[in-house]
């Protein structure tokens, strides 16, 4: 196992994106130790650990305090955050929602987000404009979570969302570093204040949601309609209100954001693959005349499937698995003791040089049936493994789908600078500065 030195000038490098105070070493070695402040992270590569970490052993970890301290503000002790019993309970009162038929049943909510946004653009301006993609997409990925998890309240707004989702976000990495310098959580910081009003913000729009959910008289079938109707096992007491809050934030928050950012670094990546991107327009185009509102188009897509799978091992919305060990924990013929920090950095695991034929090239065909069948399941982890895998997983490959059938056909996007944007961890994995390209219809009317 190789063991780096972490310098306290990565602090200054994380600020910018925590991906670039990564030891080198994680590229191209298994297991990875670094020791900083006396505190040791150990980075997993290697998929047969990873199995072992996130599966077998799964009982051994809990969530990492720097990672809840930069969460729990906005998203309290909700499915994301929470861990043991608290978590099992939410996750179960959840899980309705995402069983194949249901997500099926979603696909009409899906393509409507995706032809209001075709309109959007063709209406604003015919021959073609520059726009912020990942706003955008934010844009088209939280009208589906909306849509599909509180049955389309009208009051939800996505531009103040937008933005409140924003500057929260924006100060995470402030409180990651002042968690690991072991700073208190009081210590100021830029941007706390502006964080702190977001999470008002943001608690405030889903507990209003809740109240109005509450004043119609009758729960829905919904995911808020779930949430309302859960009921402890041990005592039959319903879900309290700040958990509600939790879990519905939790699932708008993480439901649309990581979507949004699988959709725009797909549309920026075609733009450097023509032929890639022909591929894809040929494949829609054998779909039917409504494509994105037949409940099977997804499984139609063979080839696009491939394209967003490789856009998210390059490029993976959700960087970063983090883990503390609440008992020891084995690795191979290494132990990890208790109350260690042990990450999955899935961004550099999908580079990795043990792994992957020349890494860093884009190529749809390393998802064909029979090679991504001959790989370890454990070497590609976008949505994560084991029982804290991703819940939205299948709604966000059907939504991507959706959401790409109704545009790529219609729209030409052009990059409107040479380079692919810089990385920037903000616990998801952000273009710096957004997502910039000319949108162009492909057949002007
Ligand atoms: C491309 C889109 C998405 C990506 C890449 C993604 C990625 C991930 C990853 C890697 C995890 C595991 C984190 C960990 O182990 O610590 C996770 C968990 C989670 N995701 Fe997603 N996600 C996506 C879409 C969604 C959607 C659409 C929803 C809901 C509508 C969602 C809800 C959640 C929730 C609630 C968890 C926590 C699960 C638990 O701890 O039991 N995600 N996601």
């Amino acid at each position: 196992m190789a063991e780096a030195i972490a310098l306290p000038s990565v602090l200054v490098t994380m600020l910018g994106s925590l991906i670039e105070a990564w030891p080198r070493q994680i590229y191209t070695q298994p297991l990875v130790t670094t020791r900083f402040l006396g505190q040791r992270t150990t980075y997993v590569c290697d998929p047969g650990h990873i199995r072992s970490l996130l599966v077998d052993q799964a009982e051994a970890l809990e969530r990492e305090p720097f990672m809840l301290r930069a969460l729990a503000p906005a998203l309290g002790s909700g499915v994301l955050t929470a861990d043991g019993s608290h978590w099992r309970g939410q996750r179960r009162t959840a899980s309705p929602m995402f069983r194949p038929d249901r997500v099926r049943s979603f696909v009409p909510a899906m393509a409507r987000a995706a032809a209001a946004t075709r309109t959007r653009w063709h209406g604003a301006d015919p021959a073609g404009a520059e726009r912020d993609v990942l706003h955008e997409m934010m844009r088209t990925t939280f009208e589906v979570i909306v849509a599909t998890m509180v049955s389309g309240d009208p009051h939800l707004e996505v531009e103040p969302f937008g933005r409140a989702m924003d500057a929260y976000l924006g100060q995470t990495s402030w409180k990651i570093a002042l968690a690991m310098l072991r700073a208190p959580a009081w210590v100021p910081h830029p941007g706390a204040r502006g964080g702190a009003a977001a999470v008002r913000h943001l608690r405030g729009e889903v507990a209003r949601t809740i109240a109005r959910r509450r004043a119609r008289g009758e729960p829905g079938t919904d995911l808020l309609g779930l949430l309302l109707e859960a009921r402890d096992p041990e005592t039959g007491q319903p879900l309290p209100e700040a958990r509600v809050v939790d879990n519905l934030l939790t699932f708008v928050a993480a439901g649309h954001e990581t979507t949004a950012l699988a959709l725009a670094w797909t549309l920026r990546v075609l733009a450097e693959h023509p032929e890639v991107e022909a591929r894809v327009v040929a494949e829609m185009a054998q779909l039917g005349d409504d494509p994105a509102a037949d409940p099977e188009a997804a499984d139609r897509l063979p080839y696009t499937r491939q394209v967003l799978l490789e856009v998210m091992r390059l490029y993976p919305p959700a960087p970063l698995i983090v883990r503390r060990t609440r008992a020891p924990v084995r690795l191979g013929d290494r132990v990890v003791p208790a109350g260690q920090s042990v990450h999955v950095p899935v961004y550099a695991l999908h580079r990795h040089a043990l792994l992957w034929d020349r890494p860093e090239v884009f190529d749809p065909d390393r998802f064909a049936p029979e090679r991504a069948a001959a790989r370890d399941r454990y070497a590609y982890l976008p949505f994560g493994a084991g029982p804290r895998v991703c819940i939205g997983m299948s709604l966000a490959l059907t939504e991507c789908l959706v959401i790409l059938a109704t545009l790529l056909p219609a729209f030409r996007f052009r990059p409107v600078t040479r380079a692919m944007p810089a990385t920037q961890f903000r616990v998801t994995l952000r273009p710096k500065g957004g997502l910039t390209m000319r949108v162009e219809p492909r057949h002007v009317a």
